[in-house]
């Protein structure tokens, strides 16, 4: 067992260290304050290979793994959270139709998702089913050489903005085994947007529903088999949650050197907060569960990347692990700002707020539990 990253592993952690470094963290504050969708450095990530990380390099991707991404998301997600997540929704909805797309879909799509010149989203959820995914009621009705989808989704990630819309959709009976899933691109007739989501955090991306009104998509953008939709979307959303976990990661590690920081230089009762053994112990304690979190993060990672029998159940262990810990993390670091944790001049309240959804979005922490107790009692 092997707990160091390679030479080629440790070039692309510095390599997105020094993207968060140059073009996130200078800007978050104000991408959260703005609510601005920050496309062009996005495109810049691209340009560094991190809009297409698992897809083939013959169609512009980096053909690289999940330990890879978990490295590379928590790297960007220091610098940004919100932006961070977004690209790693970009990158599970690119898997999507690399992995189960025909060969002229994947050449069509993802040789410009990679340079992010196309933006994606991904579909699932709807206004009436989040945790209950099967019971999704967006039809795709098949006519002639095309389908014609009704319906709608919610909480959105790009909506409006992205290009291509990774969207699961009923094609037959009742329950998973009657979804499918589909390429729709933004500007198809019958597609549209809701007003903008007004947001605790991740604001530096938009949310909206997306809605489908006898909207006609060639029956060429069904992704892989009809049927197979909501396993193509679990499966997508295996590594989904890892990425999101990893964004987790980041954001913690920024909270504790920002705290550790902090209290190394402010003064009370004559001497700084490190030197009293109460602060210490809860900067060990925070230390301790971000490397306990990274550890699942990693082996979940690890367990996709080998096709590992146990790999869905680590990687729900590791998102609700490591998200519902980075959390608590962030806010110790705000509580150990005292006053001046709870103010916007410090990037505490922001980093809190961002990864808040992280323990509800990509399934509830609560979802998690189910697919870990279901995965143990199957095994
Ligand atoms: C776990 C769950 C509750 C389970 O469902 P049921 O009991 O209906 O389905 P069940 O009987 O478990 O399964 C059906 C078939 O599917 C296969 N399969 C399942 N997981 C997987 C998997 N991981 N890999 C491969 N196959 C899988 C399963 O084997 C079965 O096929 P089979 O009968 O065996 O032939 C599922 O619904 C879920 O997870 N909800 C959370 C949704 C949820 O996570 N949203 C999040 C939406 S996205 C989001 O929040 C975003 C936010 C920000 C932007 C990006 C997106």
């Amino acid at each position: 067992m092997d707990f160091a990253l390679t030479d080629d592993q440790r070039a692309i952690q510095d390599a997105a260290r020094a993207f968060a470094d140059a073009e996130l963290a200078p800007h978050s504050a104000e991408w959260d304050e703005t609510k601005h969708f920050p496309v062009d450095v996005m495109r810049r990530a691209a340009e560094t290979g991190f809009a297409a990380i698992y897809a083939g390099e013959e169609h512009g991707g980096m053909a690289l793994g999940r330990v890879e991404a978990a490295v590379i998301f928590e790297e960007l997600s220091r610098g940004d959270v919100s932006t961070a997540a977004f690209i790693s929704i970009h990158n599970m909805a690119t898997w999507m139709i690399d992995r189960f797309g025909s060969d002229d879909l994947r050449g069509r799509y993802v040789p410009r998702l990679a340079t992010m010149e196309l933006i994606a989203s991904y579909c699932l959820t709807e206004p009436g089913s989040g945790s209950d995914a099967a019971a999704m009621r967006t039809s795709a009705t098949r006519d002639g050489d095309h389908f014609v989808l009704n319906g709608s989704k919610a909480f959105i990630s790009g909506a409006g903005t992205s290009d291509v819309y990774v969207v699961m959709a009923r094609t037959g009976e009742a329950g998973p085994k009657g979804i499918s899933a589909f390429v729709v691109e933004k500007d198809t007739a019958g597609l549209s947007f809701g007003a903008q989501e007004k947001k605790m955090g991740w604001n530096s991306q938009p949310t909206a529903v997306v809605s489908f009104d006898d909207c006609r998509v060639p029956a060429a953008n069904l992704l892989g088999k009809e049927g197979d939709g909501f396993r193509y979307a679990m499966m997508g959303l295996d590594g989904g949650r890892l990425n999101i976990a990893a964004c987790s990661l980041g954001g913690a590690r920024l909270a504790l050197e920002t705290a550790q920081a902090y209290v190394a230089t402010r003064k009370q009762f004559g001497k700084s907060l490190d030197q009293f053994q109460n602060i210490q112990f809860k900067l060990a304690d925070m230390a301790t569960q971000l490397e306990a979190a990274r550890l699942m993060v990693m082996r979940g990672a690890w367990a996709i990347d080998t096709s590992h029998p146990e790999k869905t159940k680590w990687c729900a262990m590791a998102k609700r692990l490591a998200t519902d810990a980075c959390f608590q993390i962030a806010d110790e670091a705000l509580q150990l700002h005292g006053g001046y944790g709870y103010l916007k001049d410090y990037p505490l309240e922001r980093i809190v707020r961002d990864l808040r959804v992280h323990r509800i979005l990509e399934g509830t922490n609560e979802i998690m539990r189910v697919i870990t107790a279901r995965e143990m009692m199957r095994q």
